[in-house]
């Protein structure tokens, strides 16, 4: 199977290591998964035979441009590769926009007139469009596949549309961001200070592009959007969530919260219709509890009644494990 990385910083990167690493499991369990092509904002790498991954993250990491890449380096957009290289699915991994969903929306559009399915961990055009890119996949009759969109390695979307499926969901509370989980959890656990520890989780590569919208709450509301929206029937934007972050959060303040026998979380919460986004006390014994990168998510549903996961929901190769899942999936649906 031929696939397109559009977007090769942490989590495009992490998509090359994850398919490098496991490229012998793939090829006896299902074919050969070759990257065709990889973009990024230099332009492009492009082997119609299959691109060197690992030359391609040396690349990236020495030079920063993708087009530097040996002979098959060149500058051309990203909208050109989808439309003029010959592949099954395209991989949209740019920056979360949360104000227009570009340049995601576009790339991920042009992939569907040009028969490419598509496999995203980008939550802008998810949160802003979400009804409107379904309708597009079902008109030009291609699959789209967003786990990683959601709690990053954590199973939600496709375990609620599949595992859970038949089952209503009534409502859906959870720690959705792994940056400021591994914030809060520094400070609780080590008194760090808020800017150490914002530094530390942009080093691990959890944080987005722009990283107030981890801070925020925008991260956590364009995802609960997109549980609203994917898995509960709605028709939701990011303008519907009430929203506030953790800037106010102190070391002292999860002290004093521990001392009465609670944390503070950044929990999202759909309930009765409502979106909300904010940082609640939690006892210490709920299963909300997690630490570091951790996420959760606790589903009340009318059959399986209470359901909660719980996954690391950011980092290069556990998000690249949701891709890859999704990757599985298109091959298992369109080659067999
Ligand atoms: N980092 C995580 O743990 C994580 C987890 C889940 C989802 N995500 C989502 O995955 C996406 C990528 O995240 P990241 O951490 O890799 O971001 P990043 O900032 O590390 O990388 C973004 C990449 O996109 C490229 N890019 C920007 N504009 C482009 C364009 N027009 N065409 C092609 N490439 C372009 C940049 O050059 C860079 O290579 C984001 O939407 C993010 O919200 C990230
Ligand atoms: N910045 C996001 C990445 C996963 O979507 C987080 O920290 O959870
Ligand atoms: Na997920």
């Amino acid at each position: 199977m031929d696939i397109i990385i559009v977007g090769f910083g942490a989590i495009g990167k992490g998509v090359a290591k994850v398919l490098y690493e496991k490229r012998e499991y793939l090829k006896k369990n299902f074919e050969e998964f070759r990257v065709v092509a990889i973009t990024d904002s230099s332009g492009a790498a492009i082997d119609e035979d299959g691109l060197d991954l690992l030359k391609a993250i040396e690349v990236k990491e020495k030079t920063g441009k993708i087009k530097n890449y040996p002979e098959k380096g060149k500058e051309i957009s990203s909208i050109d590769v989808i439309r003029n290289v010959d592949a099954d699915v395209v991989v949209e991994v740019t920056p979360s926009n949360l104000e227009t969903g570009e340049p995601a929306k576009t790339h991920i559009l042009e992939s569907f007139k040009n028969k490419k399915h598509v496999v995203t961990a980008n939550k802008g055009p998810l949160a802003l469009c979400y009804r409107e890119l379904i309708e597009e996949a079902k008109k030009y009759n291609v699959i789209f596949r967003h786990e990683a969109s959601v709690g990053g390695a954590m199973p939600i979307i496709n375990l609620a549309k599949e595992t859970l499926a038949g089952n209503e969901i009534l409502s859906i509370r959870g720690i959705l961001n792994g940056t400021t989980n591994y914030i809060l959890t520094k400070m609780e656990k080590e008194g760090l200070d808020f800017e150490t520890a914002l530094k530390e989780a942009k080093e691990l590569g959890i944080a987005e592009t722009d990283p107030t919208q981890d801070i925020e709450g925008l991260d956590t509301a364009a995802k609960i959007v997109i549980l609203a929206n994917s898995i509960m029937g709605m028709n939701k934007t990011i303008k519907d969530v009430k929203v506030k972050g953790i800037k106010r959060i102190t070391p002292e303040a999860l002290f004093l919260a521990n001392k009465r026998g609670y944390t503070i979380k950044l929990i999202g919460q759909i309930k009765d219709g409502y979106l909300i986004v904010e940082p609640m006390l939690v006892p210490i014994d709920s299963p909300l509890n997690v630490k570091g990168t951790l996420n959760v998510a606790m589903f009340e549903t009318d059959l399986a009644k209470e359901v909660v996961v719980v996954g690391r929901g950011a980092g290069p190769i556990e998000t690249a494990s949701a891709i890859l899942s999704d990757l599985i999936h298109i091959y298992q649906a369109t080659k067999r």
